[in-house]
């Protein structure tokens, strides 16, 4: 089978081209490989004018050089030098129509596996015990599941981890409360109002003296192992987790109760953590604190920035932790890549982390540490997405009046029972939240806003979800689904449009996964839909006039279709019903 799709194996031939003609090696990516926008042509190679700098020669005597050496007769059936040196390439009919017959019997419709695999440690979700989940732990759930789903289809190995809020200083607080609740450790108890009971412990917290002082008791106790404050506080965390695990549900997010890695789970390391940056001679003391100033960073007054290791009291803080978890994922569980999905106000954290990271030598040049931001959701007023109450909006009230909405949505259109219909619902609902999310680009704020989400034309998940469903019904029609070897032919411009966008699958998903930017596969695949449109708008399928041959090879592209925009949305973490 072709190793990813048509510019790809275009950019190889230039690369040997350039090679044996000009003695010039570059990548495949430097070739420039792009879809032509000529009418006539299908792509253009553009290197020749970075080039003809390069080598100090005319872009257009550059490109004639590399037509001369191009050894592509078997794919490329027209070649034309346009502008200032642009190459414009037509593909050979003959070599599609064999690549669209092929494509049919693939279960990856084109996408082949990376060759070297890495291992990929994601943090992502990453709620906080005792309190509801918020839109921004949404979004790093949504965001984070989609980039691991997209990473496992390309043969990476992807260990996610949830960086569960499960330590420091509140817990002590919120173990007094629960006490005073009531709860002892062998208790059923259930919390009905996470953020409510976060709230009254604050409230007692900051009123109540006695309180205070039996609060930072118990800190210390939880700190110090005692067994019975383990007790309450694995409590608080299981029933929180639970919560949590409703939404993940819900959100069809693969995060999984062993995928948590909780800010406890690195206290253990977090004394080695420090000494072994004060062995290295990398900290400083400051005001009392054990600090780094990795290089770089310095406030608007041109003072250093600190990243504090190890508080004054002796505590440590949220910066260790994520030291910790750069040692603990690259050192022990030997991931090359570590990406943590996190909005994007941590950013100078997380790239004072890297770097002092990399100072220490848990990251070294084979590791790629990434801060995958992402902006807030807004609502109409323009200010981060509320209730009126003024807290954050509850996730699983906001999922259920999504799965509501759809449901009119799809009740005005649709044939099927009620049972069906309750499926459908959830897939249009909780697929148009994450389409919603996912299409934009991610370290934006975006506006929420249900009419367009759930908007049948537009770039959405339902309007995706409908061409598809469509298609399938099509395919019903016909009575036969396409057979392997079905050859297909292509009489039509709309045809070959569609053929074209169908085969550059493999680069939309290698461009999302380069830079970690589900918007691009979303666009890719909304092209694809309306590719699609245009092509059965000027190419009658079923009609009785249409030739049984070409019947046939347009039932292929329906289903060739049909079957990226299937795989595409799985890979957003969006299911494509069947029916709508
Ligand atoms: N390794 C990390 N720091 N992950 C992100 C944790 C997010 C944190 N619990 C919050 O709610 O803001």
């Amino acid at each position: 089978m072709h190793n990813g799709d048509v510019s790809v194996e275009l950019a190889r031939r230039v690369v040997a081209a350039l090679d044996t003609a000009l003695d010039v090696r570059i990548t495949p990516a430097e070739a420039l490989i792009r879809p032509s926008t000529r009418e006539g042509a299908d792509y253009q190679c553009n290197v020749a004018m970075s080039l003809g700098k390069r080598l100090g020669r005319p872009p257009r005597e550059v490109a004639t050089e590399i037509v001369a050496a191009l050894d592509s007769a078997d794919l490329v059936a027209q070649t034309e030098i346009a502008g200032p040196g642009f190459i414009n390439l037509t593909l050979d009919r003959d070599w599609l129509q064999h690549r669209a017959t092929a494509l049919l019997d693939d279960a990856r419709v084109g996408v082949a596996a990376v060759e070297q695999p890495r291992r990929f440690a994601i943090d992502y979700g990453s709620p906080n015990v005792a309190k509801e989940m918020h839109v921004g732990h949404l979004r790093s759930s949504i965001i984070g599941d989609a980039i691991a789903r997209l990473l496992r289809f390309e043969g990476h190995e992807v260990i996610a981890h949830n960086h569960l809020g499960d330590w420091g200083t509140p817990f002590g607080m919120l173990i007094e409360h629960l006490i005073d609740e009531g709860w002892t450790s062998d208790s059923e108890h259930t919390i009905s109002d996470l953020n409510g009971f976060y709230q009254e412990a604050r409230k007692k917290f900051d009123a109540d003296p006695e309180f205070a002082d039996r609060s930072r008791t118990r800190v210390v106790q939880l700190q110090g192992g005692d067994a019975r404050t383990l007790e309450l506080w694995q409590q608080l965390v299981d029933e929180s987790t639970r919560h949590f695990e409703k939404v993940y549900q819900l959100l069809g997010v693969q995060l999984r109760p062993e995928d948590i890695y909780g800010e406890s789970f690195y206290n253990p390391y977090l004394n080695e953590v420090v000494e072994e940056l004060e062995a290295k001679g990398l900290t400083e003391l400051s005001d009392g604190a054990v600090c780094m100033f990795p290089p770089g960073f310095t406030n608007r007054d041109g003072d250093r920035l600190p990243l504090i290791v190890r508080k004054r009291d002796g505590g440590y803080g949220y910066a260790t932790t994520d030291l910790a978890t750069a040692r603990y994922w690259a050192g022990e569980r030997g991931a090359t890549d570590l990406l943590y999905v996190v909005g994007t106000p941590q950013a100078q954290h997380f790239a004072m982390v890297f770097a002092a990271s990399r100072q220490a030598g848990w990251l070294t040049e084979e590791h790629n540490a990434q801060h995958v931001g992402f902006g807030s959701i807004l609502g109409s007023d323009g200010k981060t997405i509320r209730t009126r109450a003024g807290g954050s909006i509850k996730l699983v009230e906001l999922l259920n009046e999504a799965v509501d909405r759809a449901a009119s949505v799809v009740a005005e259109r649709s044939e099927l029972d009620e049972q069906e219909r309750a499926a459908v619902a959830r897939a249009v609902g909780i697929g148009a939240i994450k389409y919603a999310d996912l299409s934009g680009d991610r370290e934006k704020d975006y506006t929420f806003d249900w009419n367009r989400m759930l908007a049948m034309d537009g770039n959405t998940a339902v309007y995706l979800q409908y061409a598809n469903t469509r298609i399938l019904s099509i395919l019903r029609k016909a009575g036969e689904e396409p057979a392997q070897g079905t050859p297909v032919l292509l009489a039509e411009p709309a045809e070959r449009a569609l053929l074209l966008k169908l085969l550059q699958l493999p680069s939309a998903i290698s461009a999302t996964t380069e830079s970690y930017a589900p918007h691009k596969l979303c666009n890719y695949l909304y092209e694809t839909a309306t590719a699609f449109s245009s092509f059965y708008e000027k190419c009658p399928v079923l009609a009785e006039s249409t030739p049984p041959e070409l019947r046939r090879s347009r039932l292929v592209l329906a289903k060739l279709t049909s079957n990226v925009l299937t795989l595409g949305l799985s890979l957003l973490g969006i299911d494509a019903p069947t029916r709508l």
